[in-house]
């Protein structure tokens, strides 16, 4: 029995999925994804802002959460998209699981047909169905978490999505899971969740300890309860620049604004009066 919510969040999906495929075969969607809009590159996106000394911002478009129930009532993906475009994002995130994020395939779709960012889905990958669906979507990246999966699905869901030219954030909370995501051929970067995705508990430790073990030529993403620019600057005086921020943003009014304001904080010290 699995009792933690990533357990249930990972029963729920297969139900999910099940119906899917009963509604649009497998052969429709790698149709689909034959004539979708080519991949934007994710990873390369990346890699740009940070070889130019900036952050590598994956902003997130996230309306609830299992931990934090609603974040954000007034939701306009398209909206949001575009002022973190303004706000020198390198790629968007948007949640696209329905029953614990509120999410939705057309938030993804909104998102990106209104900005020109590259977009990851960000969702349970559970199933191969799932991976030729996100670039039926229009999806440039897919989230395989290492916790949901065996070996022999981490490297079978890989290897399909980089058919698919899809990049890959490989995801992981321990020690024992990025051993197994490092034995992936050629993986050029890996995100280090700070959220245990099974006890909901941030720690920016994790992060810290874990980047130790990754080889120096890897991308580091950092996710989850990055909060306030002093936890932006202790992961960039450890080497590590790419960030990925959902709900810091999401309570903000002007999501790209308070991007602006986690990455690229003004002087704050009170100046002196005379
Ligand atoms: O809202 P935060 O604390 O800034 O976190 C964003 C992102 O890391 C988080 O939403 C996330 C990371 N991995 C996930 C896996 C599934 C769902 C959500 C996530």
């Amino acid at each position: 029995m699995t009792s933690h919510i990533l357990g249930t969040i990972l029963q729920r999906k297969a139900e999910e999925v099940e119906v899917r495929q009963r509604q649009f075969s497998l052969a429709t969607l790698e149709t689909r994804a034959k004539v979708a809009d080519p991949v934007r590159g994710f990873y390369q996106a990346l890699r740009k802002k940070i070889d130019a000394g900036d952050p590598g911002v994956i902003a997130e478009i996230k309306k609830a959460s299992p931990s934090k129930g609603v974040i954000r009532e007034n939701f306009i993906p398209s909206q949001i998209a575009r002022s973190y475009e303004r706000a020198g994002a390198a790629c968007l995130s948007v949640l696209t699981d329905i029953d614990f994020f509120q999410g939705a395939d057309s938030h993804l779709q909104a998102a990106r047909y209104s900005c020109s960012l590259p977009v990851i889905r960000k969702d349970f990958v559970i199933d191969p169905y799932q991976i030729v669906e996100a670039r039926a979507l229009g999806a440039d990246c897919v989230l395989l978490i290492v916790a949901a999966l065996s070996d022999g699905q981490l490297s079978e869901f890989y290897s399909l999505a980089r058919d698919y030219k899809l990049d890959v954030l490989v995801e992981v909370h321990s020690y024992a899971e990025l051993e197994r995501a490092l034995r992936l051929p050629g993986l050029p970067m890996i995100g280090i969740n700070n959220r245990n995705l099974k006890t909901f508990q941030v720690s920016l430790n994790t992060t810290l300890a874990l980047m130790r073990a990754v080889p120096k030529d890897k991308l580091i993403v950092t996710e989850s309860g990055i909060l306030q620019p002093a936890d932006v600057m202790l992961m960039r005086a450890n080497g590590i620049h790419g960030f990925l921020v959902g709900e810091a943003f999401m309570r903000a009014e002007d999501p790209g604004e308070a991007l602006k304001a986690l990455f690229y904080p003004v002087n704050t010290r009170p100046t002196r009066a005379y």
